[in-house]
């Protein structure tokens, strides 16, 4: 920014302010700044222009789009026809509207010095960024500088003195990395012509005190996040990483794009078939909750149902009357009713814990908060939109929640899409009383105040209101809203006023940054081990090969 300022107070800048507001003296001037690439979309830019003018005849002679492009940075077939492809674009819509005195593209392709550019900025009403992919790209960032100006370009402009603040416009695609931080931007979709159309002629008919606010808002954020708040902020996230750095063990986990490092507790171990065993032999008021997907049922599973496995486990373990079991899911209760039907003494937490009942014969509680659903409303048409652009992908609508699914749809674009949305439900929901989560290829908005956490507390309560006072709890769970639970119990153990359980066993399902204590691989080695365990707790030999 610095630089950029002391360009902006150069004789050379000024000359040049000068000379182009002569120039274009009567004219609204769109910028363009880009590498000639694949991906700078600066013919679709031009086709946007061809239609502005086209639908607005009002802006032919006025409007001119000034686009400079750095030359090529590598040679190559694909970057001669992006070439060819761009200058006919602009010869076609020039040949079309233009006339003597008048350019609507004016299309410079020789290298453009520093100083020259920040003039062009310094002049444009808007600048628009068109790339269908790129990295973050600082175009609209050194177009609010230098349109913010100072004395030497005021004076070039013929502003100096004026009160009047400062205005910019930036049209920016939704695929490149500055986008998010322009919250004043008018954000494309570079490949909807119709749409980058529609976004010049808000650019340059919206009033001039909308422009003023954009530009102010644009301005404060870039002169705040500048390099040394950016070297601050990433060196303060270093040290907050590396503090227990000493005390963690590093695993490599994935491939490709998916690889990553991940930071592991001292204490964070496998959860053993012998610990467990005899823990489970020395108790007899145990409590086990059990999340389902991706803990009994693998993440992958096309048939969501439990098989027989599953349910037999699940019907031994709970006939034994040492044990209270619980699924604890988010799934709906009409599902898990009818799934586990065949288990009758086992209980069932259904979303999260709003429902909730002991076995199959007694009936569904709900966990007794006043809940109002209005937040639906605003949700459902948000993540509709999210649908309709993200193929695959689909809502699902619980008694109490609402979920977006993606698992089908594009990995990469559906985690994308996941995280805008996630962004975007929080930010119209803000008043709203409910929270807005992340799960594995799902974004869920529920009620604030119900979740698994809390529902395994509320049992533990019961069970006590009951004369029960568990001596063994195993907890296992995969996902974020399992971690709730594992948070749950950790804050039961350190609590002096709430009766300590001898043996817990809170275990996450894969190697990762949890707060449980102990892991189990996968489904697969659950199952074992929760079958090692019913084998052992009905006859203790032969005991069964280490999980
Ligand atoms: O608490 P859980 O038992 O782990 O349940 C959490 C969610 O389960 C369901 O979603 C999961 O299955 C989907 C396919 O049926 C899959 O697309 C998704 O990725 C999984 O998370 C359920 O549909 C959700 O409502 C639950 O919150």
């Amino acid at each position: 920014m610095g630089q950029l300022q002391s360009i902006l107070s150069m004789d050379s800048t000024f000359e040049k302010v000068k000379q182009l507001r002569e120039q274009y003296k009567g004219r609204v001037v769109i910028l363009g700044v880009d590498d000639l690439d694949l991906f700078k979309g600066i013919s679709l830019k031009f086709l946007a222009m061809g239609q502005l003018l086209e639908q607005h005849p009002e802006l032919q002679g006025k409007a001119v789009l000034i686009q400079i492009t750095n030359p090529a940075r590598s040679t190559g077939s694909d970057v001669q026809q992006v070439e060819d492809e761009t200058n006919s674009a602009a010869d076609e819509i020039n040949r079309k509207y233009g006339r003597s005195g008048y350019e609507p593209i004016v299309y410079i392709k020789c290298p453009v010095t520093l100083e020259e550019k920040a003039a062009y900025f310094c002049l444009a009403e808007c600048v628009i960024v068109n790339a269908v992919r790129d990295g973050l790209n600082m175009v609209p960032y050194m177009y609010t500088v230098c349109r913010q100006g100072g004395p030497v370009t005021d004076e070039a402009l013929g502003v100096n003195g004026d009160p009047t603040p400062r205005r910019s416009m930036i049209i920016v695609s939704e695929f490149i990395g500055c986008s998010p931080s322009l919250s004043g931007a008018i954000r494309v979709n570079p490949w909807d012509v119709d749409c980058v159309t529609e976004a010049l002629n808000s650019a340059i008919t919206i009033s001039d005190s909308e422009k003023q606010m954009r530009h102010e808002k644009h301005y404060k954020y870039i002169s705040s996040h500048d390099v040394s708040y950016w070297a601050r902020s990433f060196d303060q996230d270093l040290e907050r990483a590396c503090k227990e750095h000493y005390s963690k063990r590093f695993w490599g986990m994935g491939f490709g794009h998916g690889f990553r490092v991940i930071a592991l507790g001292p204490s964070f171990k496998k959860l053993t078939f012998d610990h467990l065993v005899s823990a489970y032999l020395r108790t007899s008021n145990r409590l086990i909750l059990l999340d389902y997907d991706g803990t009994l049922l693998p993440k992958a599973s096309i048939n969501k149902k439990p098989n027989d496995q599953v349910l037999s486990i699940l019907d031994r373990l709970s006939n034994d009357p040492n044990n209270i079991v619980f699924i604890a899911s988010g799934r709906g209760k009409d599902s898990l009713g009818d799934w586990f039907s065949s288990c009758e003494k086992l209980g069932l937490s259904a979303e999260h814990g709003y429902f909730m009942r002991w076995s199959k014969d007694s009936s569904w509680e709900t966990c007794g908060l006043t809940m109002d659903f209005e937040w639906k409303k605003i949700a459902a048409p948000v993540m509709e939109q999210y649908t309709e652009a993200t193929d695959g992908s689909y809502v699902e609508t619980k008694e109490t929640a609402l979920v977006w699914h993606h698992q089908e749809a594009d990995p990469q674009f559906g985690s994308f899409q996941a995280k805008e949305l996630l962004d975007h439900l929080e930010s119209v929901l803000a008043n709203e009383p409910v929270v807005v989560k992340r799960g594995q290829y799902i974004v869920e908005v529920k009620p604030q105040g119900i979740n698994k956490g809390i529902a395994a507390e509320n049992l533990m309560a019961a069970m006590r209101g009951r004369g029960i006072s568990p001596d063994f709890l195993l907890c296992i769970g995969d996902d974020r809203s399992d971690e709730d639970m594992f948070e749950s119990i950790a804050g039961l153990l350190s609590n002096p006023s709430v009766p300590p359980i001898k043996e817990v066993f809170a275990c996450t399902v894969g190697q990762k940054p949890s707060m449980a204590k102990y892991y189990l691989e996968d489904t697969a080695q659950v199952l074992m081990l929760l079958e090692g365990v019913t084998a052992v707790a009905t006859s203790p030999l032969p005991k069964p090969d280490q999980v």
